[in-house]
């Protein structure tokens, strides 16, 4: 099994409780979940990202398990080694390019600084961005500035990609090269991908199994 979880939530707020109820095992190692607004996409992927802790749950990807409240157990975000990129992506404002890109590896005796300059380096050119290594984000467009974040996120070797609406900010001809991009790039680093969008054509491209989310509920849709 690739995907494997249960997480159960309950967001209450004055007027409503939204039940959270998602359970999902799928040897699919590119699984997207699709679903209309409010139904509990980026919710699940909180959950996953260890940035929120379930009422109740288990989370295995990949054999690698990162929670389980049985147990008592619910990693950090820090430690789940996942690279996560959200539809804003995230930036820091106050960092430059490279900055932002070598801020997942923390310097350290793991990371002598010479390690972070050579894998920064790497990542600026496997993204097409080293000519705006010193830029901001204000000062870069949006398809570069999801580069930016796709290489944060790949740039601590990750044992899995999460991605929550990435393409949104994009154009369509953008969101068609972002789409190969990271196709090549999971084939690249072969790990599992979880995709959250609400476009088709992204599922075409970048998904083995299309899973739906309705009402809080997960249910396989399509292989
Ligand atoms: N911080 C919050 N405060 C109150 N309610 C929330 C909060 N976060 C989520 N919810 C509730 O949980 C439900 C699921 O939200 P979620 O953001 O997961 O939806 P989604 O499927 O990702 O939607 P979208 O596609 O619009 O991003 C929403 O209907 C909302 O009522």
């Amino acid at each position: 099994m690739i995907f494997d979880f249960h997480l159960h939530t309950q967001i209450r707020t004055k007027s409503h409780t939204f039940t959270l109820n998602a359970t999902c095992q799928s040897h699919a190692k590119r699984l997207a979940i699709i679903g209309a607004s409010g139904s509990g996409k980026s919710l699940t992927v909180q959950l996953l990202a260890g940035l929120l802790k379930p009422l109740s749950g288990s989370l295995k990807i990949n054999g690698k398990c990162y929670g389980d409240t049985a147990q008592k157990y619910w990693l950090p975000p820090q430690q789940r080694e996942m690279g996560v990129m959200f539809q804003d992506y995230a930036l820091f404002p106050h960092l430059t390019v490279a900055q932002n890109i070598a801020f997942g590896l923390h310097a350290g005796v793991r990371n002598p600084s010479q390690h972070i300059d050579t894998q920064t380096e790497k990542w600026l050119n496997r993204m097409q961005l080293s000519h705006l290594a010193a830029h901001y984000p204000h000062q870069i467009s949006g398809g570069q500035k999801q580069r930016v974040a796709l290489a944060r996120a790949c740039i601590t070797q990750p044992r899995c990609l999460l991605l929550d609406e990435p393409f949104s900010a994009l154009d369509t001809d953008l969101r068609q090269q972002m789409r190969l991009e990271i196709a090549d790039l999971q084939r690249e680093l072969d790990i599992p991908i979880l995709l959250i969008t609400h476009d088709g054509a992204d599922c075409e491209v970048l998904a083995d199994e299309i899973w739906r989310m309705e009402q809080g509920e997960l249910r396989f849709q399509a292989a």
